[in-house]
């Protein structure tokens, strides 16, 4: 049976962020993708320079009402990203709420992007959007630890930079709706030491006699020192897939998608550092993520990141 996911995210002419860096992959796994965009720039605004158009939510809904009108409007997951405008967030809750009525079962799937490290890189406006309507709708929810923060009116790092606290972060954000919270980075240390970026995950399982318990995990992956953009577009497009294959096991989807982002990023910065030369930092265009599989990708040992149930 095919599996079709509404994809609402960013276009790129050049590079993979958003939709660029959902679909292929998703595609290769057997999903089939219909992607809406957000945005069409010309690159990620993480260059000098950016130009493009904006998606607006009058737009959204007539490309939304066609699809509708040809009785296509049956989907099994909405995968969203990066948004800028609040009225184009709350047409997308609207969008998600009646497929959701169409087929109970589906599934959206949150990445809820709005900034990191203590700074917002989207409006400020679209945080009570995110907070009032879009979490209660969303089945997984992707944030990263300051994402997180934003989303639950907590102030800064300070008070949730220990395990068991941001564990009480992801409960709260199961109390707002998603049965899976997945925080994409955080800022805790492994015990492996700073080399390794620290996520965690949690599930809400129900039991046989119908009580609700959570199962946690936490994954440590090798950290590179260099900034990419479009993994967590990525990260949250490879979750939707592995939660798919395996719908109650939180620690097999997780290390299924983290393999993928490691493996992907060793293969980046593998091919950045040589297009930079010795001892350069390698620029936006040549940290795009290498998507594209090459005869050289077998050079690669097959990754695995292990999570550990908590
Ligand atoms: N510098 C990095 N080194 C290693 N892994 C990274 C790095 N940046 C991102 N990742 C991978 O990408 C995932 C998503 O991270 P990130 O891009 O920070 O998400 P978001 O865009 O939601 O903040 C991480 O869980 C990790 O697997
Ligand atoms: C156009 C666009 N889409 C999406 C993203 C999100 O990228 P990431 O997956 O790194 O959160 C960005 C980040 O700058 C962007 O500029």
């Amino acid at each position: 049976m095919e599996c079709r996911v509404l994809s609402v995210q960013s276009h790129v002419v050049r590079g993979y962020v958003g939709n660029k860096s959902a679909t292929f992959p998703l595609q290769v796994l057997g999903f089939e993708v219909d992607s809406i965009n957000s945005v069409q720039f010309s690159n990620h605004t993480g260059y000098a320079h950016w130009k493009g158009q904006v998606l607006t939510a009058d737009e959204l809904n007539v490309l939304y009402e066609g699809i509708k009108l040809n009785n296509v409007n049956h989907y099994d997951y909405v995968l969203t990203g990066y948004t800028r405008d609040t009225s184009f967030l709350e047409t997308v809750v609207d969008i998600v709420q009646e497929l959701k009525r169409l087929n109970p079962k589906l599934v959206y799937v949150c990445d809820p992007v709005m900034g990191d490290q203590g700074s917002m890189y989207v409006p400020e406006n679209i945080l009570p959007v995110y907070r009032d309507k879009v979490v209660a709708v969303a089945d997984i929810l992707t944030p990263n630890q300051f994402e997180a923060e934003m989303v639950l009116i907590l102030t800064d790092g300070e008070d949730v930079d220990e395990g068991s606290l941001l564990a009480q972060v992801m409960d709260l954000l199961h109390q707002m709706g998603p049965d899976m919270v997945v925080l994409t980075s955080t800022d805790l240390i492994s015990p492996h030491g700073d080399q390794f970026l620290v996520a965690l995950g949690s599930q809400k399982m129900v039991r046989a006699d119908g009580t609700t318990s959570t199962q946690k995990i936490r994954m440590e992956m090798p950290k590179v020192d260099a900034v990419f953009v479009g993994t967590g577009d990525l990260f949250a497009a490879m979750l939707l897939a592995w939660t798919h294959h395996h719908p109650k096991d939180l620690k097999a989807a997780c290390e299924k998608t983290v393999s993928v982002l490691h493996h992907v990023i060793k293969r980046t910065i593998t091919y950045a550092n040589k297009m930079a030369g010795p001892g350069k930092r390698p620029s936006p265009a040549q940290l795009e993520l290498r998507m594209v599989q090459s005869k050289k990708d077998i050079e690669y040992p097959a990754i695995v990141v292990e999570a550990i149930v908590l």
